[in-house]
């Protein structure tokens, strides 16, 4: 039996406390989300971030355009966005159809406006230690150690999973943190012995419930970030949640773990964006 690491509600308490903050200060905080299509679980995604902007508070707008939109197009809707005042952060939801160049896209994208945190600018920065946006899902995944109680510095950690979105960013926080951390991918030898050194093993490699109980140390903290939705319309993640949770320490639950804290952070970068906006000099 292992403790539940429940990012829904630490979550909502983060929300809480955002709320407040917004509320005590003299400017709003708009958000703005470009959705490409009618993919089905990006229009879920996109819809839940829409839910945490109004519990916050943050004004929010989502941009719906079709699927057949050029590259062009798509850039004008992002300048227009980076241009206009009133807008304080920018989303591009992804991933975006084939025929798009998402490269491109992200590097339209204002990094002061970077909520997301994947302009190169922002990647460097957070690289350097330097002031810029911290991507959502790595930050969220910190943020939930730490509410949890669980020491990061000194422990051992495993990624599994090395994409700019996830797995590269959460291993240079947890380096930051002070882990002594280790990358795979799917070229790694000997997976499970070295997930098996793991104080602390953070899955995302997009592959529902391939992590079991051999990969997994007794005690350890296991941190799935994958998000499935299988055969039988059950969400699911990276992790056989059942079979580690017999042996792991503490476990994230999907849904209700990483998911809910990456809207989380999202929300924070909002307000940090803001605030900096409001303070630029004119
Ligand atoms: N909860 C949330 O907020 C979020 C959830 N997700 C979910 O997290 C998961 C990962 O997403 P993302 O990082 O974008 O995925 P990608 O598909 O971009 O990357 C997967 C990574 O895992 C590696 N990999 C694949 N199979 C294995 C394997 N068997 N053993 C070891 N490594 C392997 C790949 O290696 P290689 O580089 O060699 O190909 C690659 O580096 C997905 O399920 C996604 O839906 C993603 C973002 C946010
Ligand atoms: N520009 C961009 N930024 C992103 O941050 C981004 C993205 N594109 N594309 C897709 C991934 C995935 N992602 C999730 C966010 C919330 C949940 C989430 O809320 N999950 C809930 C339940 C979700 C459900 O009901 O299906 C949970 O795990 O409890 C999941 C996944 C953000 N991503
Ligand atoms: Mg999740």
């Amino acid at each position: 039996m292992s403790v539940l690491l429940n990012g829904k509600a630490i979550a909502a308490t983060i929300k809480e406390e955002l709320k407040a903050q917004l509320s005590a200060r003299p400017y709003t905080a708009t958000l703005a989300v470009i959705l490409v299509g009618s993919d089905p679980a990006s229009s879920i995604y996109v819809k839940n971030k829409h839910r945490a902007c109004e519990q916050v508070g943050i004004r929010s707008l989502v941009i719906t355009l079709p699927d057949t939109i050029s590259q062009a197009g798509l850039l004008a809707e992002i300048e227009t966005l980076n241009q206009r005042d009133d807008v304080d952060g920018i989303l591009v939801q992804l991933p975006l159809p084939a025929s798009i160049d998402s490269r491109a896209v992200i590097q339209a994208i204002s990094p002061a406006k970077d909520v997301d945190g994947f302009h190169p600018e922002n990647v460097g920065a957070l690289s350097m230690n330097h002031p810029g946006f911290l991507p959502c899902t790595p930050a969220g995944i910190i943020e939930l150690l730490k509410r949890s109680n669980i020491e990061i510095a000194g422990k051992e950690c495993v990624v599994l999973g090395r994409s700019n979105i996830v797995g590269k960013p959460v291993a240079q926080l947890l380096l930051r943190e002070n882990a002594t951390v280790t990358l795979c991918h799917s070229q790694t030898k000997h997976l499970p012995q070295i997930c098996q050194r793991a104080d602390i093993l953070i899955v995302a490699i997009g592959k529902p419930r391939a992590i079991d109980s051999r990969y997994v140390k007794p005690g350890a903290v296991v941190v799935d970030v994958g998000i499935h939705r299988d055969s039988e319309g059950q969400i699911c993640g990276d992790v056989d949640f059942s079979a580690v949770e017999a042996v792991a320490g503490a476990i994230t639950p999907v849904p209700g773990g990483v998911g809910p804290m990456t809207i989380a952070m999202l929300m924070q970068n909002c307000l940090i964006a803001a605030e900096r906006h409001a303070s630029r000099p004119a």
